[in-house]
């Protein structure tokens, strides 16, 4: 089983960042820059969103975190994202999920400008990817991709399984594998012979938010497992949807939780940013 390190691909990635950033500055020009809007205080919510801005400072990139109280009204994020969208030195708008209940999340993720949009959830940015033209790919599935193409993987011909219809990880990931060829299956809650299905999978992709429920009855001899479950176990530690101890003599490769899909979700947000800057600047 070869094991795929997302915090080592995460760091190669982010160097590559760093280093055209470096460039950018000699240059003399600003250097790109991500906004980052927290409403309330959600502890996960707080780790990623410092995990975000450490990754900023890492890249050479400037972060600007606005931290708003849970009470913030719907207007006050809509007037807030708008002065964002007019700032020409803001190359990125991300408002971290989930946002209170009082809050219309669809409706706030319609303001942000699409080409200022680096989680790539604006509608304008989704048909883009529907259609595949150029836009903002989401970081989670445009991570899983950089992994696949990391260790060598052709997913042309191939059987992806995506558990999991979510429109930020399940749908956009199941999409971007048919681009690169590959014959896609999404199954959900309601699917019928789940373990049927998964054990088709050439590639499994398992984004069900259940700790621990793929177990090796689920996998194909030698497929590879992309696990984007970031759930707590019985223990309180960090696992994912995937029953890693369980499958991992069974597949030929797999992403880890702690340090798979997560890291490289972050990375590709860096990647979106200068994406979004070299657009803008010039
Ligand atoms: N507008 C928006 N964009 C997002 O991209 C977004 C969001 N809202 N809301 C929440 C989810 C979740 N998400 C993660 C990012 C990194 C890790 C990550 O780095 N995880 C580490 C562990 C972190 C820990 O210790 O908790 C790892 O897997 O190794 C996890 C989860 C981004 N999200």
């Amino acid at each position: 089983m070869k094991l795929i390190n997302g915090k080592e691909i995460s760091k190669k990635t982010k160097d590559a960042i760093k280093a055209e950033i470096e460039e950018i500055r000699k240059t003399g020009k600003r250097v790109p820059k991500l906004a980052v809007i927290l409403v309330g205080d959600n502890p996960a919510s707080q780790v990623y969103v410092r995990n975000k801005e450490k990754a900023c400072t890492y890249v050479g990139m400037e972060s600007l975190r606005i931290n708003k109280d849970a009470t913030l009204s719907e207007e006050e994020l809509l007037k807030l994202i708008d002065e964002l969208n007019h700032d020409d030195g803001v190359d990125g708008i991300l408002v971290q999920l989930p946002l209170p209940k009082t809050i219309d999340e669809e409706k706030v993720l319609k303001a942000i400008a699409p080409e200022k949009d680096v989680d790539g959830f604006h509608p304008a940015n989704i048909a883009k990817l529907f259609l595949n033209e150029e836009g903002f790919i989401p970081c989670t599935p445009y991570g899983m991709m950089v992994m696949l193409e990391e260790i060598g993987y052709d997913l042309d011909g191939k059987e992806v399984v995506v558990v999991g219809r979510s429109n930020i990880v399940g749908k956009p990931v199941a999409l971007l594998a048919l681009h690169h060829n590959a014959t896609v299956t999404i199954a959900h809650s309601h699917t019928k012979n789940l373990q049927e299905v998964t054990s088709r999978a050439d590639v499994l992709i398992a984004a069900i938010g259940k700790a621990k429920f793929f177990t090796a009855d689920y996998v194909k001899e030698g497929a590879v497992v992309l696990d984007v479950g970031m759930n707590r176990d019985e223990n309180g530690k960090l696992c994912g949807d995937v029953d890693f101890d369980d499958v991992k003599e069974k597949v030929s490769a797999i992403t880890p939780v702690p340090g798979g899909v997560g890291p490289m979700t972050i990375a590709m947000l860096m990647k979106n940013t200068l994406l979004s800057y070299k657009r803008r600047v010039q």
